[in-house]
C-alpha cells in the first residue's frame, strides 16, 4: 500500500510561503526515496492556480485545495472537518502542519478528533527509518526528544527552517506535466461552529513576519528599554525588513514572543541579519544561523556573536546606529 504524508498549508494574500514551499521539497525528496508520497493541502480565502502549481513543481503528487470568503478570520473549528474529512479518504501515516499559532491551534484539534498522536515542535524527519522517527524539542528547547512515528496516523506541527531544505537542483521533479491531482474540496457549514471569532488584534506590528523578511534588524539586551527600539524600527523601515529581539527583551515584556529569534522563538533564515547589541548565546544563534549575512554591532570586542558574523562593528549601537540609518536615507533619497 503506498504510504502517505499530507502538509496543511494556509494560504495568505494568494501566497504560499517561501518556506513552506521547501518544506514540500524537503518531504517530497525524503518521502520519495522512502516511498511516501506527498499530498498538500491548501486553505485560504483565495488560492491562485499558480499556488497549486507552485506545490505541484515542488513535487506533490496531489494537491487539494479549499477557498472560502469565511476563512479571512482565524477560527480552527472552520478548517477542521475538511482535514478530518480527507484524512478518512486519503488515509495517510502522517499530516505535518506548520509551527504557526494558527496551525498550533488546529492540530491539538486534528489529533482529538483522529484519536492519535501529536507530536509538536519537530525539527527532523526520518521517513526513511522503520518505524519512520522524529526530533523535537521539548520543555522550551532545554532537550531534544526522539519519537517514532505511531500508526496509523500521526499528527505533527513543525517550524518553518527547521526541517533541512533538500537543494531543489537536486530533486530533478520541476515539472509539472506530471499526472498529479489537483483536486478542490467541498466547504463547511458555518453554522455548524460552536464559536465564532469577533475580532482580531496583532500585537506584533511587523510589516513582514519574521519568516518571510530578506531582512531582519535584531535587538537585544544591549538596548536599554522598550523605547529605544524605535532606533531598530526606523532601520528596519528603511531596509523593508522586520524587527527581531533576542529572549531577555521579550521577558522584559518590550516586545511580544512573535518577534523572538531563537530556539525557543522562531528560526529565520534572512539574506541580512544585524545583531544590535546581542550577544551571541547558543540558543540565539539556532535561530539565525541560516541567514545569508551576518553584521553584528556589539560593544564587546571579545562577545562571541563575532564568531558567528560575516561583518563586526565593535562599537556603541546607540552611536551606530543613527549615522547608518540615515547614510541609508540619503544614499536610497529617502
Ligand atoms: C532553554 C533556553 C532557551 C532559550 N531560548 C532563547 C531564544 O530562543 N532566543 C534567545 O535570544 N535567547 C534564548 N535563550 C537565552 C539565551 O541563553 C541568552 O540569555 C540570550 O540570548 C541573551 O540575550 P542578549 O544577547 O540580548 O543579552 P546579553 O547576553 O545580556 O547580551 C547583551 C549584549 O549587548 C552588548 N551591549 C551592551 N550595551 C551595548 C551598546 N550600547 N552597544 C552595543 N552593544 C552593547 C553587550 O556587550 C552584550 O554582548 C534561551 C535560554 C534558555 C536556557
Amino acid at each position: 500500500m503506498l504510504k502517505r504524508l499530507l502538509i496543511v498549508l494556509e494560504v495568505k494574500k494568494g501566497i504560499v510561503k517561501t518556506l513552506y514551499q521547501e518544506m514540500v521539497y524537503a518531504c517530497c525528496h525524503y518521502g520519495c526515496n522512502s516511498g511516501y508520497a506527498v499530498g498538500v493541502f491548501l486553505y485560504g480565502v483565495s488560492i491562485p492556480p499558480r499556488c497549486r502549481d507552485e506545490l505541484a513543481r515542488a513535487g506533490a503528487d496531489a494537491v487539494w485545495y479549499l477557498e472560502d470568503e469565511s476563512l479571512c478570520t482565524h477560527n480552527p473549528e472552520l478548517i477542521l472537518q475538511p482535514i478530518v474529512d480527507l484524512i478518512g479518504r486519503e488515509s495517510p501515516q502522517l499530516v505535518l502542519l506548520t509551527n504557526t499559532s494558527a496551525a498550533m491551534d488546529i492540530a491539538p484539534r486534528l489529533a482529538e478528533r483522529c484519536s492519535c498522536t501529536l507530536l509538536s515542535n519537530v525539527c527532523e524527519i526520518k521517513l526513511c527509518q522503520q518505524p519512520p522517527s522524529f526530533t523535537r524539542t521539548v520543555y522550551e528547547g532545554r532537550l531534544l526528544e526522539t519519537c517514532s512515528l505511531k500508526l496509523p496516523l500521526t499528527v505533527a506541527t513543525a517550524s518553518p527552517n527547521a526541517i533541512p531544505v533538500v537543494a531543489k537542483v537536486n530533486l530533478q521533479i520541476g515539472n509539472i506535466d506530471r499526472s498529479i491531482a489537483i483536486r478542490k474540496v467541498s466547504g463547511f457549514h458555518t453554522e455548524e461552529l460552536t464559536y465564532r471569532v469577533r475580532e482580531t488584534i496583532t500585537k506584533c506590528n511587523q510589516i513582514k513576519p519574521l519568516t518571510e523578511a530578506d531582512i531582519i534588524v535584531s535587538g537585544g539586551k544591549g538596548l536599554n528599554k522598550a523605547e529605544d527600539f524605535a532606533l531598530l524600527d526606523e532601520l528596519a523601515q528603511v531596509l523593508g525588513g522586520a524587527v527581531g529581539v533576542s529572549r531577555p527583551v521579550v521577558d522584559c515584556g518590550w516586545r511580544p514572543y512573535q518577534c523572538q529569534v531563537g530556539q525557543t522563538g522562531t528560526r529565520v533564515k534572512p539574506k541580512v541579519y544585524i545583531a544590535c547589541g546581542i550577544s551571541g548565546a547558543m540558543q540565539h544563534i539556532i535561530g539565525m544561523s541560516d541567514s545569508r549575512i551576518v553584521i553584528a554591532i556589539n560593544r564587546d570586542p571579545e562577545a562571541p556573536i563575532f564568531q558567528y558574523a560575516d561583518y563586526g562593528v565593535v562599537g556603541d549601537l546607540y552611536e551606530i546606529l543613527p549615522i547608518f540609518t540615515s547614510k541609508l536615507q540619503s544614499a536610497l533619497n529617502l
